[in-house]
């Protein structure tokens, strides 16, 4: 089973949209998808006037934002998804965290920082694979919105790399599980700047020093970060790579960055 997450830089380029989907489309077995869409969220909430507030790679989300997020990620890009999906032969549902209440989450709780409506997930374990291992078994391919809930009626705003560990580690139990981080990079880069420096296998102590040297930072410390503990918790693999080679990633021909422990 592949789970795989594309990020937001893709997802607001139409060409290289339509081209991954095309590729993911023609992945043979069982996988999910997951979106973010943080860059899309934060320049409608411009338009509507709403400052975007980013702390620590999570957003602010206050009543306002919960409304933006949840127009953007549950409906514009999650059902557009689908529907080129569809055109591509690819049976694909719809879902955040809420339907078939497959993702339990809490809003995070208020420390010295208040994110408002955003969630952290209960843990794999609550995750109902059950119902994900029934639609595999339909052909039918979830694509899941970076949305959760709170068991009270409230949607929570959650990242997207999170909810694609979280259901890699859940699945895990039931699958082989590969957890596919792809977005505009080759992959993990030496120096950000320079997409030759991939950096191939990264363990966690390469890892600390590059953190330390600041070659890592911003958006992929928390992605890693997902990447080693969904390992630590029994999926296969973890590959951070280039939506435009998913195919090759996908098959084992072309890795990106592979973490290991
Ligand atoms: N060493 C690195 N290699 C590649 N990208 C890096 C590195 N360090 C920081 N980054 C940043 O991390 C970003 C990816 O994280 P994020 O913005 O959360 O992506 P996504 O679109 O997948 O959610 C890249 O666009 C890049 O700016
Ligand atoms: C709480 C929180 O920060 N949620 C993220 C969810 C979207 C996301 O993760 O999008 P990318 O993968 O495109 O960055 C946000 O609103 O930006």
């Amino acid at each position: 089973m592949n789970v795989i997450k594309i990020g937001g830089n893709v997802l607001d380029n139409p060409a290289q949209l339509e081209q991954f989907l095309t590729d993911f489309a023609s992945i043979q077995g069982p996988k999910v998808l997951v979106h973010g869409g943080g860059k899309i969220a934060s320049e409608l909430s411009k338009q509507l006037g709403i400052e975007p507030n980013m702390v620590n790679g999570r957003r602010i989300t206050d009543a306002d934002t919960l409304r933006v997020v949840t127009m953007v990620y549950g409906g514009l890009l999650n059902k557009n998804l689908v529907a080129q999906l569809q055109a591509r032969g690819c049976n694909s549902l719809g879902l955040t965290g809420a339907d078939a209440n497959v993702i339990p989450a809490h809003k995070r709780p208020v420390t010295d920082i208040d994110y408002g409506f955003v969630g952290d997930v209960e843990s794999p374990e609550q995750v109902n694979v059950t119902f994900l291992a029934s639609l595999a078994e339909q052909g039918l391919t979830p694509v899941f919105a970076a949305l959760t809930h709170d068991g009270q009626g409230s949607l929570l705003n959650t990242n997207a790399d999170t909810i694609a560990s979280t259901l890699a580690v859940a699945l895990s139990r039931q699958f082989e599980v590969n957890l596919i981080y792809l977005f505009e990079k080759k992959g993990v880069l030496l120096d950000v700047e320079d997409d030759t420096s991939v950096i191939h296998h990264l363990q966690p102590q390469y890892y600390a020093e590059l953190k330390k040297q600041g070659a890592i930072f911003s958006g992929m410390l928390p992605k890693l970060d997902n990447a080693f503990a969904a390992l630590q918790q029994g999926v296969k693999a973890v590959i951070i790579g280039d939506a435009a080679e998913i195919k090759g990633i996908a098959t084992g021909e072309k890795a990106g960055t592979r973490i290991t422990l």
